[in-house]
């Protein structure tokens, strides 16, 4: 049964974990769509990481550090998006961009809080679990006791606010089995274009 109450409650304020939030065959559903998007390894300042990315509904540029209109959003995600939403108790449109992500076996997501201009980060699992992480985003707290560690189911979600969003960073260690994930992301500013 899904529950509004935390799986896991010892984690930073502001993180929230869903077990089983899609059914198998939701997940084989979008397992079909997300393997049929043409993605392209992520680059950042001319550097290519073995993860693979595609975004939708707008784009944020790296490094211009600025955020654009992007590609129209695949129908095969649409459910997905309205089901996060509802959960949430917040509107479709409130999700501005759609990033599809694949993990090639030994890819990871360095440590990373993610860009400005993003609000609520919604993230679901496909495929394998991954050992997702989080610590401290100011140096002199971190210590090797404040790593947090979870295993992230697939057909799980997850969501990011708070201060696991502003005070905390995250990231994914090379995961061994290949991985989707789709993460939702509101905007902190409603854009006038
Ligand atoms: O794959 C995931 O669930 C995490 C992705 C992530 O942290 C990001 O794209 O900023
Ligand atoms: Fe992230």
């Amino acid at each position: 049964m899904l529950s509004l109450f935390p799986a896991v409650p010892e984690l930073p304020e502001g993180f929230r974990y869903f077990p089983d939030f899609i059914s198998p065959h939701e997940e084989a559903e979008l397992l079909e769509t997300v393997t049929g998007l043409e993605l392209h390894p992520f680059l950042f300042q001319g550097f290519e990481a073995r993860r693979k990315v595609k975004s939708y509904g707008h784009d944020y540029n790296f490094d211009s550090r600025t955020i654009q209109k992007g590609k129209e959003i695949p129908g095969g995600l649409k459910q997905l998006i309205a089901k996060v939403a509802d959960w949430l108790s917040m509107a479709f449109e409130d999700f501005a961009e759609v990033l599809v992500t694949e993990y090639p076996p030994g890819a990871v997501i360095n440590w990373h809080r993610d860009a400005p201009p993003f609000d609520v980060i919604a993230g679901v699992s496909l495929l394998s679990n991954a050992d997702f992480r989080f610590r401290p985003y100011d140096k002199n707290k971190r210590g090797r006791q404040h790593i947090m560690r979870m295993n992230l189911e697939r057909r799980s979600l997850y969501i990011i606010q708070g201060e696991a969003r502003s005070e905390w960073e995250h990231s994914i260690a090379p995961v061994t089995e290949p991985r989707y994930s789709v993460t939702l992301r509101t905007l902190r500013n409603k854009l006038t274009h």
